[in-house]
């Protein structure tokens, strides 16, 4: 049969412990919430002897907290693989030429942001990273590659890859596609047990096989073989931007049935639950919230949105367009019931903010409901208590100055950051919780609504709270899907 890689990518697993035998080199370009994880999870899941792992990346910060005490991302349960496997099998570099020559296979797992300007501005995803990996890869690579396309990319991207890196290569290179479905909060419980592993791979060539079957191999280290989806590129790439759009869509459904239950008198939770139970629908992605957030939902869909407008799929491309318009609106109407209720006006009213990141268990706060939040709170001149468990303070500060428009100095008469949410309530007008973090749900609500002004507003954008205590308290209560407490002025 005909080989086109190094021996030890073919059956490396059976051969590994063979005498003089290599392990399989495995790079990763992008050391972000995607690389790094997944990289973890390969380094932790392989024998050293027959895996090892080097993750690069251009910044020199990012690449030295992964080598430290304290990760550039928080993620459960991360830290304890990341410095079991460290210094064994899993490396950290900013050396990108040496481990693009040394590697078998190469993930790409940089970002892949929408497009701020140019044609597809808004819209398409931004390949400006994902390229100059691939001239970064073409450039240095001297021997044949399997290079892994992970970041979430525009269907057909793998057929420009492709083209960039044998055009300018001084070797051979097989692409494959491998998407990468983690969400933050449980990336390595999703990485260490998947629901599948999706690879596309071009089965029509002997070489195309034999990439896709290395990959396969790889995985098969902790995930059963049923769980392992082979399908051609195509497939592979577009079925990530689907998924995305299918989650997304139905966190939008949801939430398009609160406006209507909090009008009608039904309750969310209760409707949540009903249509869950059917098995067809199913019971997950089914929690009503002040709006997705992430770095991917919205980009995904755009990218899907701009996909569909390039063939001519206008009216698929409005119907998942939809899905961010809902999104959007139900942060405005969020926001709006705030400023209504508090007798529709904010200024100089002090409101504690519980919650920044997009979602509990991660700092990450990229597109980040509480950014908008804040943002038009901060337009009607609110003075906002900040407090998130986990989201630094520079991270807050950056997307407050971003989204306001306004320096540092220009929001700090406005804005301040507390240690706890006690802090943050003492003197409000009103508590507004943005993310589901658990302490959300236990804290001493009663305490800190003696240490609020009269009358105390408590929103609840995340279901967190049990409204009938908090009102018992003397709290006036709004929670997204609930029917309305007859106290608060609506209009
Ligand atoms: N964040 C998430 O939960 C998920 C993200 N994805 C996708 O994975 C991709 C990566 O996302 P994240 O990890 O969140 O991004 P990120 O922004 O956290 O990390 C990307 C990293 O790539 C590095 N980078 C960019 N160009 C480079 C180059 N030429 N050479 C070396 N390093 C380079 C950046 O410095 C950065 O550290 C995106 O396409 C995203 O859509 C997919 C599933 C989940
Ligand atoms: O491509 C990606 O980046 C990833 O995007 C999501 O993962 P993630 O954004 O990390 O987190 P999710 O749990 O999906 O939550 C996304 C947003 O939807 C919100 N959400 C989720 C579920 C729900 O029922 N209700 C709801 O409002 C969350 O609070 C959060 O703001 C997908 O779940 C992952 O499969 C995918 O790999």
């Amino acid at each position: 049969m005909r080989t086109f890689f190094p021996r030890r990518v073919r059956d490396y697993k059976a051969r590994f412990k063979m005498p003089g035998s290599q392990p399989l080199r495995v790079a990763c370009i992008g050391a972000g919430y995607v690389g790094g994880p997944t990289m973890a999870v390969i380094a932790a899941k392989t024998p050293p002897e027959a895996v090892q792992v080097r993750v690069l990346d251009l910044s020199a910060e990012r690449i030295a907290a992964w080598n430290s005490e304290r990760l550039p991302i928080y993620e459960p349960g991360l830290s304890e693989l990341v410095f079991a496997a460290r210094g064994r099998n899993l490396h950290f570099s900013t050396a990108i030429d040496d481990g693009i020559k040394w590697a078998d296979i190469i993930f790409v797992a940089v970002n892949t942001p929408t497009k701020e300007c140019g044609i597809g501005a808004g819209a398409a995803a931004d390949l400006t990273y994902v390229e100059l990996a691939a001239r970064q890869i073409a450039a240095a690579a001297d021997t044949p590659k399997i290079v892994v396309e992970k970041s979430t990319v525009p269907i057909r991207t793998a057929e420009a890859l492709s083209a960039i890196l044998e055009a300018c290569g001084r070797t051979s290179f097989e692409i494959l596609s491998n998407p990468e479905f983690l969400a933050e909060g449980t990336a390595v419980r999703d990485l260490c047990e998947p629901d599948r592993v999706l690879i596309g791979g071009d089965l029509k060539t002997e070489r195309g096989r034999q990439a896709l079957e290395a990959l396969v191999e790889l995985y098969a280290y902790w995930v059963p073989r049923e769980r392992i989806l082979t399908t051609n590129v195509w497939s592979s790439e577009l079925s990530k931007l689907v998924a995305n759009a299918f989650l997304a869509q139905r966190v939008s459904s949801i939430n398009s049935i609160s406006a209507l239950c909090e009008l009608s008198g039904a309750q969310i939770d209760e409707v949540a639950r009903a249509v869950g139970l059917d098995r067809r629908i199913g019971p997950r992605f089914l929690q009503c919230s002040v709006g997705f957030g992430g770095s991917c939902f919205q980009k995904d869909i755009l990218n899907l949105v701009y996909l569909c407008e390039s063939f001519g799929l206008n009216v698929v491309a409005d119907y998942w367009r939809s899905v961010i318009a809902i999104n959007d609106w139900q942060k405005q109407r969020f926001t709006a019931r705030i400023l209504h209720s508090l007798y529709n006006t904010a200024t100089n009213k002090k409101i504690a903010i519980l919650g920044f990141a997009f979602k509990k268990d991660t700092a990450d706060t990229r597109e980040s409901a509480a950014i908008d939040v804040c943002g038009s709170l901060l337009q009607e001149c609110a003075k906002l208590s900040i407090y998130d468990p986990q989201v630094p303070a520079e991270q807050i500060w950056s997307d407050l100055t971003r989204r306001c428009r306004r320096t540092r100095d220009e929001l700090a008469a406005y804005v301040t950051l507390a240690a706890t949410a006690d802090e943050a309530a003492a003197g409000s007008h009103a508590i507004v919780i943005l993310t589901e973090w658990d302490e959300f749900r236990t804290l001493d609500y009663s305490k800190m609504y003696k240490s609020m002004c009269r009358p105390a507003f408590l929103f609840d954008g995340r279901s967190v709270c049990d409204l009938k205590a908090l009102s018992e308290i003397g709290f006036l209560c709004y929670a997204i899907g609930s029917p309305d407490d007859s106290r608060i002025q609506l209009r």
